[in-house]
């Protein structure tokens, strides 16, 4: 691989939520948008739970209504998408909180379901039980962007040394 193309242009974008989903939505494919006008980048990532948290905002994937707006923006940009999180209705009605990443082709070539979820219980202070409402997923996610390997993980996963020791072993 030359010089040139090892250099990978990436924007990684912070996004203000509301409480509707189709406005998050919306939101994100605008910001993306810009970003490729403004910065040309070759891959976009989006934040976490930048759609909605909650299982009534949950959708399948690949052919719910956030992945359907990814994938044709990923397509008509010629970019990558590492898209956020997106509540996700799994198999027996489970809700996962999933990563989707979508080539330029459009194509879904990755989905990473959060394996750490997040509870705490501080006496007197913050309870948060991410166990209560989500399932947990099971599989390491490694992607492959231009001879880039790129390990996925979720918001509390990254505070798993294993994981990114595994990610980094696998290259
Ligand atoms: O790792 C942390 O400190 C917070 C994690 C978190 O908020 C989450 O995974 O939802």
């Amino acid at each position: 691989m030359s010089k040139t193309s090892n250099i990978m242009r990436l924007a990684l974008l912070q996004l203000k939520g509301s409480k509707g989903k189709v406005a998050n939505v919306q939101n994100a494919v605008n910001k993306i948008e810009a970003a490729v006008k403004e910065h040309k980048p070759r891959l976009i990532t989006l934040p976490v739970c930048f759609v909605a948290p909650f299982r009534k905002y949950s959708e399948t994937i690949p052919d719910g209504f956030t992945s359907l707006q990814l994938s044709n923006l990923a397509k008509k940009h010629q970019v990558y998408i590492v898209g956020g999180t997106i509540p996700e209705l799994g198999e027996n009605d489970a809700i996962y909180n999933t990563c989707t990443v979508w080539s330029p082709t459009g194509d879904l070539v990755a989905k990473h379901r959060k394996m750490h979820l997040f509870d705490i219980d501080v006496k007197g202070g913050i309870r948060f039980k991410e166990s209560e409402t989500m399932s947990a997923g099971n599989d390491f996610t490694i992607i492959d962007v231009d001879g880039h390997k790129i390990g996925i993980g979720i918001c509390y996963d990254i505070r798993f040394e294993e994981m990114a020791r595994l990610y980094r072993n696998a290259g």
